[in-house]
Parts: structure tokens; sequence; C-alpha cells
């Protein structure tokens, strides 16, 4: 697992780091790290860094000393260095020292803006050292027309600049980074919404502040994490001991989605999976293995229920959803039942707030159920989860995953192609599966997430899919990711 920390954790553990390291030693080792990375990509990208041409975009804060003192370093390897000050009576003056020490050059972006163009535009390498976890919006326009004119390597000290740090929301340009070095552990800006893509390839250099970080406030699961955690069936074991997943979705007008969540459950786990509701049909034809039955009354026991797929907002997806929360067991709630717990809040009362819910909202689903996401996709996550005392995960490029105990883990997309209807009922059989096996909800939630847009990812191939494909993915997705945690083992 790989820790974010909000930025308020950062600055403490900062604030605890200077009582025994000075300020300008950390800031050393974080721009030694910026030079060391730079001259690596310079090296593959361009065969040498000899003779490299690097402009360093200076901003009025630390970050911008950052890149100056990386200026300093890199000079040391014989690249030629220019600094382009953007705010030049605020700029780290001992790092514009040490630069100019160095043999660097520097240029007032405003007094001379050709010149200040022409360096950006003829460097091999640009470092971004306009703004850090100081930044507030987006870039401002000196700034902004300095990045537009970047040909060449893109490097962003700690933070592309123009990304909030904290919520990695965009609000108008920002810098796109091939590679981002930051300082301790990632930020939130580096994997959420935008930022995650504008932040490229993130190196987290280790400049000291270690354990003063504490706990991290979000985690990510790597594929060996999750390949870990999958569930393996052993020699004792049978269809029912590894834990029997029911689903109840589909309508006359929606079987696809029944078929769909119940055939990711056929896949995700070993053991056996029940259907209950309309598309009994359908369901049995496309996988024999399920039991299937037209009534939820006679579904038989399960360990877990995935409800709300294709289930319709009416009487009868109501008596369903009521029933489903009634049994004592984890569910899975997707779709149309969670657009049902938003319309009739009586249905909480069936709920056993014990029994743990997973709710798996898009954001409009989301809207209905606890108002607007919002910029802050993380926060809005926490707070329905606390509010509902169930794990939420807030479907999306980034989808985040919330328990009511304050946990948070984030699975961030490689693209876009999962976006498709359909994909979003894969995943809750997938979490109907993992629940019924036994897996803590939040991790269930994680792991499925992080299995599903694998698949996606699999099957698409640079090409446009649809939910069927990523479905086939799905036992290709589970062997990788086990895959990874036996080499990681
Ligand atoms: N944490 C650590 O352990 C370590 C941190 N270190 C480094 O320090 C960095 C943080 O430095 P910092 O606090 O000095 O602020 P920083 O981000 O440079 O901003 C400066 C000023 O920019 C401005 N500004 C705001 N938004 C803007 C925008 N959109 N576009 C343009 N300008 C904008 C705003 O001033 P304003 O102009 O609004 O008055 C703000 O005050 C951190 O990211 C890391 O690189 C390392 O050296 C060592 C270890
Ligand atoms: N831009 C995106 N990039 C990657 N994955 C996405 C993106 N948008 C949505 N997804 C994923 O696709 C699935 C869509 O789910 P959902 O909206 O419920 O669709 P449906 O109801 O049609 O099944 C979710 O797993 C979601 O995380
Ligand atoms: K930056």
């Amino acid at each position: 697992m790989r820790g974010v920390w909000a930025v308020e954790r950062v600055r403490d553990a900062e604030r605890r780091v200077f009582e025994r390291t000075p300020e300008a030693a950390l800031m050393r080792r974080a721009a030694f790290a910026v030079a060391v990375r730079s001259a690596e990509l310079l090296a593959e990208q361009t065969g040498g860094t000899s003779g490299r041409r690097v402009a360093l975009l200076v901003g009025a804060g630390n970050n911008g000393g950052d890149a100056l003192w990386a200026g300093a370093f890199l000079r040391r390897r014989g690249v030629a260095v220019t600094a382009v000050l953007l705010a030049p009576d605020r700029v780290h003056a001992e790092g514009l020292a040490a630069l100019l020490r160095a043999g660097g050059r520097r240029v007032v972006a405003s007094g001379d803006s050709e010149a200040a163009r022409d360096a950006v535009a003829d460097a091999d390498l640009v470092i971004d050292g306009i703004v850090g976890l100081s930044g507030r919006g987006p870039l401002r326009p000196d700034a902004e027309a300095l990045v537009d004119a970047v040909t060449g390597l893109l490097v962003a000290v700690d933070l592309p600049s123009g990304v909030d740090p904290d919520t990695g929301a965009v609000a108008g340009p920002a810098v796109g980074a091939d590679v981002t070095v930051t300082f301790g552990g990632r930020k939130p800006g580096h994997v959420l919404a935008e930022g995650a893509v504008l932040s490229g390839a993130v190196t987290v250099a280790d400049i000291g502040l270690g354990e003063a970080l504490g706990e991290p406030d979000i985690v990510l699961l790597d594929p060996a994490d999750i390949g870990a955690l999958w569930p393996v069936p052993g020699p004792e074991d049978d269809k029912y001991t590894q834990g029997v997943a029911g689903v109840a979705a589909g309508s006359a007008t929606y079987p696809g989605a029944a078929v769909l969540a119940a055939g990711a459950a056929v896949l995700a786990t070993s053991g056996m999976v029940r259907y209950a509701g309309p598309a009994a049909d359908a369901v049995r034809t496309r996988w024999p293995e399920i039991v299937a039955t037209g009534s939820i009354a006679d579904a038989g026991r399960v360990q877990a229920w995935v409800v709300g797929p294709g289930l319709g907002t009416g009487a009868a997806g109501r008596d369903v959803l009521a029933h489903v929360l009634d049994q004592g067991v984890p569910v899975c709630a997707d779709a149309d039942a969670i657009n049902l717990l938003a319309s009739t809040p009586e249905l909480w009362d069936v709920r056993d707030p014990e029994t743990p819910l997973v709710l798996t909202p898009h954001d409009r689903e989301f809207a209905r159920l606890a108002g607007e996401v919002g910029t802050d996709r993380v926060a809005a996550a926490r707070r329905a989860a606390e509010r509902y005392n169930a794990v939420v995960l807030l479907k999306g490029h980034t989808t985040v995953v919330a328990a009511p105990d304050g946990r948070v883990l984030v699975n961030q997309a490689r693209g876009a192609w999962p976006a498709t209807a359909g994909s979003g009922d894969v995943l809750s059989g997938l979490i109907g599966a993992l629940l019924a096996a036994g897996m803590d909800p939040w991790l269930a939630a994680g792991c499925a997430a992080g299995v599903h847009e694998l698949a996606g990812d699999l099957a698409a191939d640079g090409a446009p899919i649809g939910a069927s494909a990523l479905l086939r993915a799905v036992p290709d997705a589970v062997r990788r990711v086990r895959a990874a945690a036996a080499a990681s083992a």
C-alpha cells in the first residue's frame, strides 16, 4: 500500500522536522532529488546531460527555491541552466545566489519577456517551480504563457502548478508534467481528479520527513496488495464454505444488468452464486452455473447480497431491497438500490446498522443520496460514509472508497474505456462476491475497483469495449494481481 498525506499533515511533519534539521538542509535534499531525476530524464531522452539546456520556472516561494537549488546542482553536471523569475522581488534569495554562483543565468519574466520565452522554448527540460504546496487556483497569465511555450520535457517540483494540492482539481490552466518529484509522500493532488493525470510519473523522494508524517490520510492499493487479499480456495473448501453470493438485480426491462452483475460474481471467486429476480431465465441461459429463481423469498441462504442494478424504483424493487437489507448479511447496494434509499428514507430503518453495507454511487446517484459531490471527492465520500455508516465507493476516473471509520483509498484508472454502460453492474457483482467471501467491506470495494479497472484496461487494449468484454477479462485481471502478489512475496 502506498500512502497519501493531506497538505496540512505534511506541513505539521515539516514543522516537527525543522526542530532538529535546518530548513535549508531540507530544501537542498528536496532540490537534489529534483536534479537527480531531471538528469536521469535528460540522459534517457536526449542521450546525456552535459551541454543540455534546462529552464527553471521560478515563483514566489520555496517551490521556486527548490527549483533554483536543483538548477545549481544540474550546473555541476554541465547543464546550461536559465532561471526565469516570475516574482523577482520575492524570489528565494539563497537559491538564486547558489544558482548564480554555479554559473546559471537568470531572466525576469516580465522585464524581458522575449528572452524568458526563448529560454523556455529552447530548453530540453523545464523545471516547474512556480508554486507548490501553497498553490491556490490556476496558473496566472504570465506563467500560463511561459508554460505554453514549453517544447521539451517537464518536471514539476512537488506538484504541477495550477493543480489544487488537496483535491487535484484544476480550475483553469495548469502544468502537465512528464514527471513530478515530491517529498516525503504523495499528496492528494497527485492521485485525485485532473491532478492524477497532470502529475505524470510521480517520484517520492525521502527528505527525512519519515515518521513525522504518521499514518496516511489516503491509501493506494497496488496490484500486489490486491492479489494478496484476493480469496483463494483451499483443499478443505467446497462450494459453500467460500461464501455464497446472492444477486438481486434486473427487471423485465433491464435483464442485462442482472446477467452482468451475476456473471461478475461467478468470475470473481470460486464457490456459488444465487440469483433472484425477473431476469432468472436470462441469467440461467448465460450462466448455467447460477442457481436462479424468480422470487427473492425463494432465494435460499447467501453470505452477501448485491442489490440494485436494473432493479427499477417501483414497489417491486423497494420490496426486494427491504428484504435484502433485513437478512443480516453484508450488502452491496448499487444503482436503483441507491436511488430507492435516497427517495424512501424509511428503508434505512430496515437495516441492521452493524451489518456491513457498501454503497456504489456514480456522481448523480451520490447527489440524490447525499448532495452534490463538488470538487473534493474524498471529503464527499468520507462525509457520506460517516452519515450512512456504510462504505461509500464513489465511481469515476478516480474511484474513492471511504469507510465510516475514516479510512479512504483511491483507485486511479489508466484510461477511460471502462466508462461504458453496464460496467458498473460488473463492479457491484465483484464486490458482492468478495463480501460473501468474508472480506472487510472497505477492502472488498477497493480490491474490486482495482480488478475492475485492470480488467477494463486489459480488455480495451486501446479500443472501445462493452461491459461484457470487461467482464470476460476479469479472470485475466485476477491472474495478474495474484502474479504481482507472488512476485513481491
Ligand atoms: N513540505 C516540505 O517538507 C518541504 C517543502 N519544500 C518546498 O516548499 C514548497 C512550499 O513552499 P511555500 O509554502 O513557500 O509556497 P509555494 O508553494 O512555493 O507558493 C509560493 C507563493 O506562490 C503564490 N501562489 C499561490 N498560488 C499561485 C498560483 N496559482 N500561481 C502563481 N503563484 C501562486 C502564493 O503567493 P501570492 O502570490 O498569492 O502572494 C504563494 O505563497 C513545497 O511545495 C516544496 O516545493 C521543500 O523545499 C522542503 C521540504
Ligand atoms: N472516466 C472514467 N474512467 C475510468 N473509469 C470510469 C470512468 N467513468 C466511469 N468509470 C467506471 O465505469 C463504471 C461505470 O459505472 P456506472 O456509471 O454505474 O455504469 P452502469 O450503471 O451503466 O453500469 C464504474 O466502475 C466507474 O468507476
Ligand atoms: K510546482
